[in-house]
């Protein structure tokens, strides 16, 4: 380890800290290191350092305020052979990425986004039905409302079921493009980039990549091209793929810019959404007396006769503890996205070198007994004591609503779309359903096991199994009626439905009726 870089394990010749370097699940490794090196600790990978971030005040000075610098992201040559850099959310700092990331500053307004609530709010409605109907595929029902919704609100076309082949086909490439990244299935050629130079005959890595590149551009530029379809028929919906493809010239879109832009936020969009919301559910079940809490609430906010709307939020100041505690206890992204150095940076006697991978480590931050009381469980009063959920005394003024969505330029662009879901949905939840354990052969409750999380960048708990029942048949005869009256809304967004996807939404409706 170089000289002024700041602390962090012991290093061996040449790997650094490539042998104890952990490769699933780092952010429990990670916060180990941070209480033992410190809020700001470095790791060597070879030539390279990693700093890994646990300090509020760190991440605020180097991530927010001197953002020009840090908010370029780490190589990944595979993926820019795959995606041309156009992936968003792993794009270098390159002028291309500028003017992605413009667009959807652009487009993704807290403002636009209000225009987006109708199908948001329709697409919730379906899902308070689809469990109300199947109550054991909640998990499944959930993945297939985040991948609709954004879908609708970026394409204008719906998808009305989990089985439609246009969302396995979606998550069937991201998963081929996610694998080939994963560590260990190609051969390290960031590290070691004279690799890149290895002819294609004896880099299988190369063919693949130029595989799944393929298969990208046709399902991105196909559903571009349907979007394109759709408004040369005047059957415009007002999906944020139509503003991109009128404003492309101002905005400095070609085609495959604007395809890769759509798809990437599909990307970021779906899974991430899904994340929460199971989360929220598994601790629900996993704490029963905070889900009581939050049932007396809405009962008297809201009442039997009709769904919550947003504007009830502000009455329901235990639901909005639980939405943050949600963040806090499960972080969809647990070590933020890595973000990477332009230039050289000092902070407190310590070097921040040019090209620095930089992880802030959100878990790490959100389970720190210094900042928060009990912080392994879920306890939604924290944030009713104080604003951010610290213990009292603490100034947690850092650790606003914002901070499980990134920092700084790379903040994540569809926030207002993600906080619109999680508020409707987590309401919808509460006020719709009773969330209890599964129970076994003898009737026994199974404890849920609320660290069963899947391992990648993003996270979201293993599928798991619970008991979930309407809370009144008054309330499931609202569900049914409000899924009827949304057809309306839906129907703009079914145009061009394949006919499975056709015949599952009539069935559903008749089924409703
Ligand atoms: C619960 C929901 C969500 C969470 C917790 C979340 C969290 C994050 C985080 C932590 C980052 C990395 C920021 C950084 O590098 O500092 C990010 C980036 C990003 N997110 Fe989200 N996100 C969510 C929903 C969404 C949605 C709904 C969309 C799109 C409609 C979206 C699109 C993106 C994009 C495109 C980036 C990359 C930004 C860039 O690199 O410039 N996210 N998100």
């Amino acid at each position: 380890r170089e000289a002024g870089l700041p602390p962090g394990p012991p290093t061996v010749p040449v790997l650094g800290n490539v042998h104890i370097f952990p490769t699933e699940f780092a952010y429990f490794k990670f916060t180990e290191w941070a209480r033992k090196y410190g809020g700001i600790f470095s790791l060597k990978v070879g030539p390279s350092t990693v700093v890994v971030l646990t300090d509020v005040a760190a991440v605020k000075e180097l991530l927010d305020k001197r953002s020009a610098t840090t908010g370029d992201r780490p190589p990944i040559h595979l993926a820019d052979c795959m995606t041309g850099g156009l992936q968003m959310a792993l794009a270098r700092s390159t002028p291309t990425y500028k003017i992605l990331r413009k667009t959807s500053g652009a487009i993704l307004t807290a403002q636009a986004t209000a225009q987006h609530l109708p199908i948001q709010q329709a697409e919730a409605t379906q899902l308070l039905y689809d469990i109300l109907r199947t109550p054991q595929s909640f998990y499944t029902d959930i993945s297939r409302y985040s991948f609709s919704v954004i879908r609708s609100v970026l394409y204008g076309k719906r998808a009305p079921r989990y089985d439609t082949p246009e969302i396995s086909g979606f998550f069937n490439v991201l998963h081929e493009f996610n694998a080939i990244l994963s560590p260990g299935a190609a051969p390290p050629v960031d590290a070691i980039p004279i690799l890149k130079f290895v002819p294609e005959r004896w880099a299988k890595w190369k063919r693949e990549c130029k595989r799944i590149r393929n298969l990208q551009r046709t399902l991105y530029f196909g559903m571009m091209e349907e979007t394109r379809d759709r408004m040369r028929r005047g059957e415009g919906n007002g999906c944020y793929m139509e503003e991109v493809v009128g404003r492309a010239k101002e905005l400095g879109m070609d085609d495959e810019m604007a395809s890769y832009f759509g798809s990437a936020l599909q990307e970021t969009g779906s899974e991430t959404t899904s994340s929460y919301l199971q989360s929220l559910i598994l601790a629900l079940v996993a704490y029963p007396e905070a889900q009581k809490k939050a049932h007396e609430e809405i009962d008297r906010v809201v009442g039997e006769d009709r769904l919550p709307t947003l504007d009830d939020l502000g009455h329901m100041p235990y639901i909005r503890a639980m939405i943050s505690e949600t963040h806090r206890f499960r972080p969809v992204a647990p070590l933020g996205v890595p973000h990477s150095t332009l230039a050289s940076e000092e902070y407190q006697g310590y070097l921040i070198p040019k090209g620095a991978t930089i992880f802030v480590n959100v878990w790490g931050i959100f389970h720190d007994p210094a900042l928060f009381d009990d912080p392994e469980n879920f306890v939604p009063e924290r944030y009713m004591l104080t604003e951010n959920g610290t213990k009292p005394g603490i100034d947690g003024s850092d650790l606003k609503a914002t901070f499980p969505f990134g920092f700084g330029r790379r903040i994540c662009p569809g926030m207002h779309l993600a906080f619109n879901s999680i508020n409707i949905n987590a309401m919808n939840l509460l006020w719709a359903f009773d969330f209890k354990p599964d129970i076994d052969a003898d009737g026994k409750p199974i404890t849920v096991d609320t660290a069963a999380y899947v391992k990648g960048i993003t996270t979201a708990p293993l599928p798991f199994k619970c008991r979930i029942t309407p809370r009144s048949t008054a309330k499931a005869k609202i569900i049914e009626r409000e899924f009827l009256d949304a057809a309306d809304t839906f129907a703009k967004f079914e145009i061009g439905l394949n006919e499975g996807d056709k015949e599952y939404a009539a069935k559903s409706r008749a089924y409703a009726g």
